[in-house]
């Protein structure tokens, strides 16, 4: 036996194991030899090579997927930025970027990346893309133009009513809370999340959800926030591919829990489609005769879905964001309690328009949505076959690239006091060096947000009323509420305040 020769030892000493023995050795062996080429690989050959990143990650997919399951992608994503710049490798073929112009080279109008979603992220068999969300670049202006009468300002003014019926709702729970418990604090963000889900129910089903009425979410919404953590070990598993099998068993195992979100969307659709109403809900807008694409009836089903996952956890997050910052910080809570209260006699001169005109209320809104933003991370786009300049260099193609929100909004490259809660920074020179452009919660192009007015209506809409009508008093057991961990989404901690009619 030659001894200065390790591979020949192994072999001579596997070869006298038994076969049993022996296949395990070999197949470990072999994934070491596989293991070390795809690091040499990935230091000196990739083409991704030269940007910045530290090695474990440039080597290796483990860090990212592991960060990602224990719920900390966005501290550890913010960390590499503050040390490697505004753009970093974050895995061997993954940029991740903070730059203001990286919006505009990914997601703009006319960026070939905008609609390439990578499907590690955007997994087809979510019936939650088999929607506009989903579609690819020509079917998706089609399915956009159906909905999008529905979300513009002439019908959000037809639905002014509707949101002011929930608004109303809300105050009225908040005031029998507080007669028969005035002590007792309240979890405000469950109430928000109550409110934005019976909005929705209305707009995309025709019928509220019920949930400010029963003070619980019903058994359907609950899953929503159980699956998005799920899809993140779907999102993790596309990293370490050894992992998938088990997983793909585990879809397999629970065929049926997986379908029931579409199922009582379905219900919900099939229930509205059969009432002939006048209400000015999505469907009395998408439904019109003179559409050059038609939905047919599964289309009608996922796009119901869509709108009840796009269009309440966020709103709700972005007011208990808000909330929370306005409450650490009582200066800025007086002053907005302030401006609304005296721009209002009574609730019934609150309205859409007179809401928008609010400058403090705007500023608050920015701010808000800059330290607590409802996508916090960034979503995946690849890069196409004949790559792409992204912030000023050259990328190449099926690389995953994205603008990670919130390191670029905690970044002092582009924000001055970026960890405090100003919102004077929107309108006072005193910022004029913010980079206020890399600001972009509802995504940028063709593939941004469609509810967007709609969220900022519905954002000050209830928080004006929550001031308007209510003092409100941060409780202790919450001082440290955004220590929370990020699954795709905020795993939001319960937010207790005190709540006292205004004198
Ligand atoms: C503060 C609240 C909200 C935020 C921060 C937000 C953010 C976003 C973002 C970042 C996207 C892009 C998703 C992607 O590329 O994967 C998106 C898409 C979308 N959002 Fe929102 N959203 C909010 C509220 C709403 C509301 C109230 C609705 C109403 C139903 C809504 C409906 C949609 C739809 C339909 C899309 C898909 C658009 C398309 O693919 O063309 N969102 N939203």
């Amino acid at each position: 036996m030659n001894s200065s020769s390790p591979f020949k030892l192994i072999f001579v000493e596997v070869h006298d194991l038994s076969t049993f023995v022996k296949g395990p050795i070999v197949a470990g062996f072999l994934l070491l030899c596989y293991l070390i080429l795809s690091w040499i690989y990935n230091v000196w050959f990739h083409p991704l090579r030269k940007y910045p990143g530290p090695l474990v990650e440039s080597v290796s997919n483990v860090p990212i997927a592991w960060h990602m399951i224990t719920g900390n992608q966005y501290h550890w994503t913010l960390k590499l930025h503050q040390k490697y710049g505004h753009v970093v490798r974050v895995a061997p073929n993954e940029l991740s970027y903070i730059s203001p112009d990286a919006w505009k080279d990914i997601y703009g109008v006319g960026s070939k990346l905008a609609g390439r979603k990578w499907k590690g992220f955007y997994d087809p068999r979510n019936p939650q893309l088999h929607t506009m969300q989903g579609a690819n670049d020509e079917d998706h202006p089609k399915l956009r133009r159906i909905f999008s009468p529905a979300f513009s300002e002439k019908a959000l003014r037809d639905q002014q009513p509707m949101l002011k019926q929930y608004t109303d709702a809300l105050v009225v729970k908040l005031n029998e809370w507080v007669q028969e418990q005035p002590d007792k604090p309240i979890d405000i963000s469950k109430m928000y999340n109550y409110t934005t889900f019976d909005i929705m129910g209305d707009l995309a089903f025709g019928e509220s959800l019920h949930m400010i009425e029963n003070m619980k979410y019903t058994p359907w919404v609950a899953t929503q926030f159980e699956s998005i953590k799920i899809g993140t070990l779907f999102i993790a598993s596309n990293y370490l591919p050894i992992t998938k099998p088990l997983l793909e068993l585990f879809v397999w195992l629970n065929r049926e829990a997986f379908g029931y979100r579409l199922k009582v969307a379905a219900e919900h659709v099939d229930r509205r489609l059969a009432t002939k109403t006048a209400k000015p809900d999505i469907w009395s807008l998408a439904l019109r005769e003179d559409l050059e694409r038609r939905l047919d009836l599964h289309e009608m089903h996922t796009h119901g879905l869509l709108f009840i996952v796009a269009g309440t956890e966020t709103s709700a997050t972005a007011l208990s964001g808000l909330t929370y910052h306005l409450l650490t910080r009582p200066e800025t809570y007086e002053n907005l309690t302030e401006e609304i209260r005296n721009a209002f006699n009574s609730i019934d001169e609150m309205t859409l328009q007179s809401l928008a005109k609010l400058p403090y209320l705007h500023d608050c809104v920015e701010e808000g949505l800059r330290v607590y933003p409802p996508v916090p991370i960034g979503l995946p786009r690849e890069v196409p076959p004949e790559g792409a300049v992204i912030s000023g260099q050259w990328v190449p193609p099926n690389a995953v690239v994205y603008v990670s929100q919130l390191p670029a909004y905690m970044d002092s490259s582009n924000f001055r006091d970026p960890d405090q809660f100003i919102p004077e920074r929107w309108s006072s020179p005193e910022y004029a060096t913010d980079n206020k452009n890399v600001l972009r919660p509802f995504l940028v192009g063709a593939r941004n947000c469609l509810g967007q007015s709609l969220a900022y209506h519905e954002i000050r809409l209830i928080i004006a009323t929550v001031l308007f009508h209510f003092d409100l008093e941060l409780q202790e057991c919450s001082k440290d509420w955004t220590e929370q961990k990020v699954y795709a989404i905020w795993e939001k901690n319960p937010l207790m305040v005190r709540l006292k009619p205004r004198a």
